[in-house]
């Protein structure tokens, strides 16, 4: 998949193509299901298939206080496009500059200078151009003009998750259902729900950071946590989860050398608070590798970047009265956390 993070690094007479546009931010099922869609349509008539986005999110521009907190890195968002088949990426810079372009200057340079869009294919809500004045009709009228088709990317919901969603969300289907989307996405994990997201996201959401040092009392403890610093994307509500460690510097490792610093898929038991057994002040979220306490002994992920997956809701977080009874119900965590990842294989 090729991937341009402007307009310039469009090949000159690229095209012809198919052209989605949007956020795709934590590219759920929903996204990857008209994508999907859009890669096939370009197959059929020998197009190229292109998702055209923005980073940063447009809100964080626009109205930083109401902008949504991520669910995918640009990096990460990457990598899940690239899945859905595409053949390129543009990822367009979201400058006061862009955003204050025209919706037919906006059509006339990126769709159809750039892309050379036979189709241009968006979602009912979405918005381009200066006040957000281009929608979809905007779009099929300025299609008419420069000869491409505009399609509407149908809302997508799986069976059995609209029923009793969505109450006061203004986002119901026509069948009353609430569409999968990644505000309810977030809704859900700021909730604790995290099997909920991952069922709409189709693999758990995952929080990327670099380890950095905490209190130093989790070896004390028997439970060495990896802490990550600053994170780019939505924390899940506080509470202890089962999920999985992923070494990201070790992507491209073989197999033997990943091995023999440890691993690159670790299941861990998840920690997101503030530590209240300890008066702690700051909210973290911590990993424990269930990698057992030799391979402890020697694994060190200071400085690494990694990604911890959130697979399950365990319990909440709990203020303890002694640090023997927070270790014995550590000891409890562990034991249901590997029932729950035997039950919910690694996904990367
Ligand atoms: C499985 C697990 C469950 C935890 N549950 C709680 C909890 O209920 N209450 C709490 O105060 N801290 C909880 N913690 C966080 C520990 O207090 C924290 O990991 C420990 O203080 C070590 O912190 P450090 O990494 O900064 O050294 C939990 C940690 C893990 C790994
Ligand atoms: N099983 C493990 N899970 C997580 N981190 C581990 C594990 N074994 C060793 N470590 C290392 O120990 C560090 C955590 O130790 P800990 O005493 O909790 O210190 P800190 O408070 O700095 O997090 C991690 O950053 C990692 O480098």
């Amino acid at each position: 998949m090729q991937r341009w993070s402007g307009l310039e690094e469009v090949p000159a007479g690229f095209g012809p193509s198919v052209v989605a546009l949007g956020n795709f931010d934590g590219v759920h099922r929903g996204h990857a299901s008209v994508l999907r869609a859009v890669v096939a349509r370009a197959r059929a008539r020998g197009a190229q298939a292109v998702a055209v986005t923005f980073e940063p999110h447009p809100l964080a521009v626009l109205r930083p206080q109401a902008a949504p907190p991520l669910l995918t890195t640009l990096r990460r968002k990457l990598e899940l496009l690239e899945r859905t088949g595409l053949d390129a990426v543009l990822v367009l810079p979201f400058t006061p500059e862009l955003a204050s372009w025209s919706p037919e200057r906006f059509v006339a340079d990126v769709m159809v200078g750039a892309l050379g869009a036979d189709v241009v294919c968006a979602g009912r809500d979405a918005r381009f151009g200066k006040n957000g004045a281009g929608s979809l009709d905007v779009l099929r009228q300025l299609g008419a003009e420069h000869g491409f088709e505009t399609v509407a990317l149908e809302d997508v919901h799986g069976e059995g998750h609209g029923e009793g969603h969505g109450e006061g969300h203004g986002e119901q289907d026509d069948d009353g259902g609430r569409r999968w989307s990644s505000s309810w996405v977030r809704e859900l994990l700021e909730a604790g729900d995290a099997a909920g997201a991952a069922e709409q996201l189709g693999r758990p959401h995952r929080v990327e950071g670099v380890v950095v040092h905490g209190d130093h009392r989790g070896r004390e403890l028997g439970y060495p946590t990896a802490n990550l610093g600053q994170v780019g994307v939505l924390i899940p509500g506080d509470g202890v989860y089962a999920g999985w460690l992923v070494r990201l510097d070790l992507a491209g490792a073989t197999d033997a050398e990943a091995a023999t610093r440890g691993g690159r898929v670790l299941p861990a038991a998840i920690s997101i608070g503030t530590n209240p057994t300890f008066d702690g002040l700051e909210r973290r979220l911590e990993a424990h590798a269930l990698v057992g306490s030799e391979a402890s002994a020697k694994l060190d992920l200071y400085g690494e970047r990694v990604g911890v997956d959130v697979v399950e809701l365990l319990r909440p977080t709990l203020r303890f009265d002694s640090v023997d009874a927070l270790v014995e119900q550590m000891d409890a965590d562990v034991v249901r956390c590997r029932q729950v990842l035997a039950a919910h294989p690694a996904q990367d």
